[in-house]
């Protein structure tokens, strides 16, 4: 069954996650539209509501009131980030400025992922936060002085750039934060709505704190090439698809996907390219492409496409060729092992494809047909949407254990897929 017709996708997740927590933390009211109201995003809302910050969501506006970070009340001491690591990574590079301690925790997942790599900058800020032995979740985090510091991010993670510049902007004096491997720039962009002073020269950002943000009143997020790369696969392997996904992001530290389906020889073309809120957007139009060439995925590539990872697997599965993904050993820390998921999952209908120490290496053949298997999702959102995905190619659709984790960032997914399947 093709896919064909128009839709617009889920709303940027990290530009919602940032927007909430930007707007939360400045004096007064901010409109946040077409915001991503997914799970993860709602985490870091309970947070902040749990603070004193009011909100209210009406015609796909969030509005959101606070008091200001200084005037937060901290009610509940237990906070609760549950599956979103982009929520407990960036709002830990915050609670330190509190008042009072608290603690983070999160969900199995998350509490399974490494804090280590927060907790050591923000700890040479000054700030006193104690992690579980094992360097995860729960964390106590104790109200302290903050002083900038000096620091080079050793993994290429927007999480720890993100934490780091929020506990800059809040601390005395110069935080400089070098990036070897550019990362998306999602909290740059807000820094600059919110009006934080700093400066970006040669992966170099300095800040000098303290600063506090001041609302624009209004913010716009557009959609979320992370959402959208499930149809553009879709489109590309189903035969006989044809379909235009509207206002995608299309920020530079966010759009590999794109460099690497014109790689392959994808039939994808970008209209009406503009700025939406401060991000560019573009209208994506797709279409099925019977020969696809296999290709290799690495090196600063990575970041630009981490979370698209598992649906580029599925892809390069109809490729002609053998393509190679390596340098994104941060996959084995996400939701799941993504490397091994992916892997699991794919040949068990039937792929050929191996996990390295690194990525996977994927023989593909657009000719061979999947086969029916008992698949699961792990609890990954986006292994759900990519085994929903695989099973637009077999006779019967594959039943997809724990498929309800796409709400963390995609809870309309079914219905969209559903309605282009329609037309
Ligand atoms: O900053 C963000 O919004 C995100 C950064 C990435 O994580 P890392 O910073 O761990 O690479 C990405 O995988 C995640 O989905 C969202
Ligand atoms: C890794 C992801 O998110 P987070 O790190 O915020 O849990 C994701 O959305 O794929």
């Amino acid at each position: 069954m093709s896919l064909k017709g128009s839709l617009t996708v889920a709303s940027d997740k990290s530009i919602t996650h940032r927007a909430i927590i930007f707007s939360s933390l400045s004096k007064g009211t901010t409109q946040i539209y077409n915001p991503l109201l997914g799970e993860d995003c709602l985490s870091t809302l309970e947070i902040f509501k749990s603070f004193g910050v009011k909100s209210h969501i009406e015609n796909n506006c969030l509005t959101i009131t606070s008091p200001g970070i200084d005037s937060f009340e901290i009610e509940s001491p237990v906070l609760d980030a549950k599956n979103s690591g982009t929520t407990a990574r960036l709002l830990m590079g915050v609670f330190p400025y509190l008042k009072k301690p608290v603690t983070l925790i999160g969900d199995d997942s998350l509490s399974r992922r490494p804090m280590r790599r927060v907790v050591t900058p923000l700890s040479q800020m000054g700030a006193r936060i104690e992690l579980k032995e094992e360097a995860t979740l729960p964390a106590h985090i104790f109200p302290s002085h903050l002083s900038g510091i000096s620091y080079v991010l050793p993994v290429a993670s927007a999480q720890v750039k993100s934490a780091v510049m929020l506990a800059g902007m809040l601390a005395k004096g110069r935080t400089t934060i070098s990036e070897p491997i550019p990362t998306r720039d999602h909290t740059e962009k807000m820094f600059e709505d919110f009006k934080i002073h700093y400066q970006k020269l040669n992966r170099v950002i300095t800040i000098e704190g303290p600063q506090m943000p001041q609302t624009p009143g209004e913010v716009f997020v557009p959609g979320d090439i992370s959402s959208a790369a499930f149809f553009i696969v879709a489109a590309l392997i189903v035969p006989g698809s044809e379909i235009i996904i509207n206002n995608v992001g299309i920020n530079e530290t966010r759009s590999g996907i794109i460099d690497v389906i014109q790689s392959m020889g994808g039939n994808l073309t970008l209209l009406n390219p503009r700025y939406f809120g401060g991000e560019p957007v573009a209208d994506l139009k797709v279409e099925y492409t019977p020969r696809l060439t296999a290709t290799v995925i690495e090196g600063e590539l990575i970041p630009r496409l981490i979370d698209e990872i598992p649906i580029l697997a599925l892809l390069a599965t109809r490729a002609v060729g053998t393509t190679v993904i390596k340098d994104a050993e941060e996959l084995k820390v996400k939701e799941t092992n993504r490397i091994d998921v992916t892997v699991q999952q794919l040949s068990s209908i039937g792929a050929k494809i191996k996990a390295t120490e690194d990525g996977m290496i994927i023989e593909g053949n657009p000719m061979e047909d999947f086969c029916e298997a008992k698949v699961s999702s792990h609890k990954d959102h986006r292994i759900a949407m990519m085994l929903c995905v695989a099973s637009l190619l077999l006779e019967k659709p594959l039943v997809i254990e724990d498929v309800e984790s796409m709400n963390i960032s995609y809870p309309d997914f079914l219905q969209h897929l559903q309605a282009l399947s329609e037309n």
